[in-house]
């Protein structure tokens, strides 16, 4: 089942309706996949259902395929209607009604800014994986709030589940976020910023090599 925990840990893509428009969506995800993402999340601030349904099962299929995990990020709903994962920030409602909604083995990661105590809280809410950054600027979020190395050293001591890291991060960041003990690496601009289908391979393929075998 795509939505269920396995280890998180890896190259964690994100799409972007700006990015990823004009039919660039499912060539430049399956690249993406093919390079060895991990996790992929479906990210599309629209309020088109019928399309934001479509392209959802399209990654589902293409996430199956390459043995990766969908996650749709803000939308409970809809990810219970798939039966994948799901991302939420702070805005985007309650963590313990999505895990009572989408049952105790599926993903549900939650955004944590730059604090730890939100990290405890989301754990203590049945969170699979925390979420910290941004941790360097970030065109596609430009506002939001910054995180440091020192906050990644701090809650990978304190939290025993997967932490991810985002913001800005390129193939030339990454290390030290590992480094510091981020298992997930989640990208969008350095990742899908590019010309070809096959540029966004090689760059997932390099990310992806910054984790060694566990
Ligand atoms: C892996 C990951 N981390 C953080 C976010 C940000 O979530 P949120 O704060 O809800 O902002 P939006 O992405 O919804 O604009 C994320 N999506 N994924
Ligand atoms: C969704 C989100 N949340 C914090 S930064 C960010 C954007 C990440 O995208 P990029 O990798 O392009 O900075
Ligand atoms: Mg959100």
């Amino acid at each position: 089942m795509t939505g269920t925990t396995t280890a998180l840990r890896g190259l964690y893509a994100i799409t972007d309706s700006q990015l990823l428009a004009d039919g660039r969506l499912l060539p430049y995800v399956e690249a993406a996949l093919k390079g060895g993402a991990r996790l992929l999340q479906y990210r599309d601030k629209s309020a088109e259902q019928a399309r934001r349904l479509r392209e959802a099962e399209a990654l589902r299929e293409l996430c199956a395929r390459h043995g990766a995990q969908l996650i749709i990020n803000d939308d409970a709903e809809l990810a219970a209607r798939l039966g994948v994962g799901l991302h939420l920030g702070q805005e985007d409602g309650s963590l313990a009604a999505a895990r009572a909604l989408l049952g105790p083995r599926t993903i549900i990661g939650a955004t944590c800014h730059a604090q730890l105590p939100l990290a405890e809280q989301a754990v203590a809410e049945g969170a699979s994986y925390v979420a910290f950054g941004r941790f360097f600027n970030s065109s596609t979020k430009p506002g939001a709030p910054a995180a440091d190395v020192a906050l990644l050293h701090a809650a990978r001591k304190r939290f025993g589940v997967p932490i991810a890291a985002i913001g800005g991060i390129t193939l030339q960041t990454a290390p030290q976020l590992i480094a510091a003990g981020a298992n997930l690496i989640a990208v969008i601009h350095a990742l899908f910023a590019a010309d070809s289908a096959a540029e966004v391979q090689r760059r997932a393929e390099a990310f992806s090599q910054l984790f060694s075998p566990s």
